[in-house]
């Protein structure tokens, strides 16, 4: 059977059913879209002061802003597809010592956010992936240049001697020592010697990275001096040498059973205040770099450090569509879901994505495929070098995707080369971060890269088996959660409104569909704005017994009806579909909400003002450190507030407004009023009210230290008593 095999035994894939219900109901909608707008329009020329013709047109722009969000979420219906990998068949279309060599990338940028045994367990997870050793290289970017991430990933060198054979041995699937050692399994003294040992170098590590040091009496050698040597006075953070230092060589480090080691290799790329370093864009390309001169394997994992390997067969998925005849030129990467452990049941900060990171992937991968999403990606180098027909040589050949490394990655004239392409300067005047590798200009280096990757031609592929290939961590409290969409909002605008804008430029490249994929995520954040108006207008014209909607026996009150339920239903349905419950859909709509009044908003506006030119924005990363405290709140589903930050104030300012909102209109039905023009207005503040409860708790019923800081709570409600009097001053006149 072996010369029959084919294509289709490595991989496979097929339309998913629901696709002619998604396109008949895309073009019921858009119809019912066109129907509100011509409302709109009607309304618009209708009203007769300036205060109904502002509400007309702050109504009108909200829709249509829904609207185009609305069309652009369609592209990712009209064409999902199911993919299956067969990597059981793998070995019997190629022998395994034939398997292509690959470099993993993995980063970090802050041992007290980013915990070095972060860093530990995910550097080993992929150390001891199912693979031939001699063709796995493990490179750890440290943007923080700290020599406490350099110790721990000595120890963790030393350690995997120990821990590769174990898992090679035991059949491990599992491979992070960290998640392996928190599961059940069955005790035996040969587990509880490999945890002791994994124990002891934790508390190495923690002890270190506590006091912040590296003392004497942790070095152990010669070459170990020497590396912490170069952490000399004016070594810092921002402005520093850059270090590269091989830990484990190939084929000379052998693990204890004398089985030869990956290569694993310590990167802090050179930093000088004097010259931009491009945040996690920079310091993947500078690991390009330096694995072309050490390695230069022809496949590429990127990671970050809190993602970690959960299934040691990845790799063998991977090669399913890279392989031999399976394989297509201009296939760019392969590209895995981010999933996360540790979520609760609701998952209260919507943190799973599981629309950017599962529904919407599956639908851009019937096209050109998903975009990548910063890790979890397998490159093939050559894509960081032009477009599939068109070869955008490097400036050095050594760098070259083709370039052949004869000589042992510790010989000196590959250290010196790879030292001078980790240089600050060795980009200037260069196509890196331009034409070649990852792009800059976006604080959402991934989102950028991939997209201007789709554009030059390449594809790629979406891969998603039921065991999680990676686990990442999560943040856990709410500042956390908006601060990192924030970063995302601006880094997505920076990319809306380039001249790459995908509706016009990205379109012509990939065609219309892939071309709305991408507007969806570059405008995503101006959901902030019909979210911000409808949190506030319908809300305050209700308290000025203003009524800004058809009413309840008006023909077009049907149209709202349709229009609000179709597009919940969908996205329910659409959750469901992907394995989720009702539970998580609901805080996933109520995250949107939030989002779209909080980080979007900021986002939105500090990309403006980035614009005009009154700031800068940078990459702050997220934290991965666990308070024990937050995290027992967390599990309990119970949101975190804490901290005073401007970003809850409008949170706290839509709880007020909609609470006396509807309680107002409450009053005035009880006593009598008009509930047929206000019904519409009585539903969107009851919606309001009933998303926002862990709100109303957080600012009167909680006591914890998570709980919305009394500050916060005076000044929103200030400010939404000043917002309520102005706005009911002029809609009296
Ligand atoms: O100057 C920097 C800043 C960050 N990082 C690394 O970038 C990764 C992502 O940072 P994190 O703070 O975890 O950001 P998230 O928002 O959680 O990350 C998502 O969004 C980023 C883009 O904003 C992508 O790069 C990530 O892959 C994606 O998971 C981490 O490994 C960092 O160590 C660097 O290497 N250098
Ligand atoms: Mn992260």
């Amino acid at each position: 059977m072996e010369s029959t095999l084919s294509k289709s035994t490595l991989h496979t894939h097929r339309c998913m059913r629901r696709t002619p219900f998604n396109r008949l109901f895309a073009g019921v909608y858009t119809i019912a879209l066109f129907a509100l707008l011509y409302h709109h329009v009607l309304t618009l020329l209708h009203s007769t002061t300036l205060v109904s013709f502002f509400i007309s047109i702050s109504m009108l722009i909200s829709d249509i802003l829904l609207g185009f969000m609305w069309s652009a979420s369609q592209a990712f219906r009209m064409r999902p597809i199911h993919r299956q990998q067969f990597p059981e068949n793998l070995e019997k279309v190629v022998d395994r010592k034939d398997f292509p060599a690959m470099d993993i990338f993995i980063c970090t940028a802050d041992p007290y956010k980013e915990p070095p045994m972060t860093v530990v367990n995910t550097t080993l997870s992929v150390m001891a992936y199912d693979y031939p050793t001699e063709k796995l290289s493990v490179y750890v970017s440290d943007d923080g240049g700290s020599e406490l991430t350099l110790f721990a990933l000595m120890e963790a060198a030393k350690f995997g001697k120990h821990w590769l054979p174990y898992c090679r041995q035991n059949n491990i699937v599992d491979r992070c020592p960290e998640a392996y050692f928190r599961s059940n399994h069955p005790r035996s003294s040969e587990i509880d010697k490999i945890k002791m040992m994994y124990e002891s170098m934790k508390i190495g590590v923690e002890t270190v990275v506590g006091t912040g040091k590296v003392g004497d009496q942790h070095v152990s050698s010669e070459e170990e001096r020497e590396a912490f040597n170069k952490w000399t006075q004016g070594f810092t953070r921002q402005d520093h040498p850059s270090v590269i230092q091989v830990l484990l060589e190939m084929k000379k480090d052998k693990d204890n059973t004398g089985q030869s080691m990956p290569n694993l290799i310590y990167v802090s790329r050179q930093k000088s205040k004097a010259s931009p370093h491009y945040f996690k864009a920079g310091a993947l390309n500078a690991l390009l770099r330096v694995s072309a001169i050490m390695t230069n394997s022809p496949v590429i994992l990127t990671l970050d450090c809190d993602m970690y390997s959960n299934d040691s067969q990845t790799p063998h998925r991977v090669l399913c569509y890279l392989i031999g005849s399976a394989s297509r030129p201009n296939l760019g990467y392969i590209q895995f879901p981010q999933r996360f452990h540790g979520l609760n049941e609701a998952d209260i900060y919507a943190c799973d994505l599981k629309r950017e990171f599962k529904v919407q992937p599956v639908g851009m991968d019937g096209l050109s495929g998903p975009n990548y999403v910063g890790t979890g990606c397998f490159f093939r180098r050559r894509v960081f070098f032009g477009a599939p027909s068109s070869f955008l040589p490097p400036e050095l050949p050594e760098l070259s995707p083709d370039h052949v490394v004869e000589k042992p990655i510790k010989a000196q004239p590959i250290l010196a080369l790879a030292h001078l392409v980790a240089g600050c300067n060795f980009e200037n005047q260069t196509n890196w971060g331009s034409k070649m590798g990852f792009r800059y200009g976006s604080l959402v280096e991934d989102y950028y890269t991939g997209y201007r990757l789709q554009c030059e031609g390449w594809n790629s592929v979406f891969c998603h088996p039921d065991r999680p290939a990676f686990l990442g961590d999560i943040p856990i409290s709410l500042n956390d959660v908006l601060s990192q969409t924030k970063r995302w909002s601006v880094g997505l605008l920076e990319v809306a409104f380039s001249k790459y804008c995908p509706v016009t430029f990205g379109a012509r490249a990939m065609g219309p569909l892939m071309g709305l994929c991408f507007a969806y995520y570059a405008f995503w954040p101006i959901f902030s704005i019909p979210i911000t108006t409808y949190a506030f207008l319908p809300q305050l014209a209700l308290l000025s017994n203003f009524s800004i909607f058809p009413k309840v026996t008006d023909p077009w009150f049907v149209l709202y009806i349709f229009l609000f339920l179709g597009a919940y239903a969908q996205d329910c349905l659409d959750f469901i579909l992907a394995d989720s419950t009702i539970q998580r859909w609901w805080s996933d709509q109520r995250m949107w909400l939030i989002r779209g009044l909080s980080s979007q908003l900021f986002g939105l506006t500090e990309f403006v003002t980035k614009s005009l030119g009154v700031a800068t924005h940078g990459f702050n990363v997220t934290s991965k450190v666990v308070d024990d405290e937050q995290s027992k709140r967390y599990d309990q589903g119970i949101f975190e507030f804490g901290v005073p930050s401007p970003m809850f104030v409008p949170l706290a300012m839509a709880a007020t407004i909609n609470l006396i909102a509807f309680v107002r209109g409450l009053l005035e039905v009880c006593s009598g009023g008009n509930v047929d023009g206000s019904l519409v207005q009585m539903f969107i503040s009851g919606f309001g009210i009933v998303n926002c409860f862990p709100i109303y708790e957080a600012m009167v019923l909680r006591t914890d230290k998570g709980r919305m800081p009394i500050k916060t709570t005076i000044i929103s409600i200030f400010l939404s008593w000043a917002l309520y009097t102005t706005t009911s001053l002029i809609l009296k006149i």
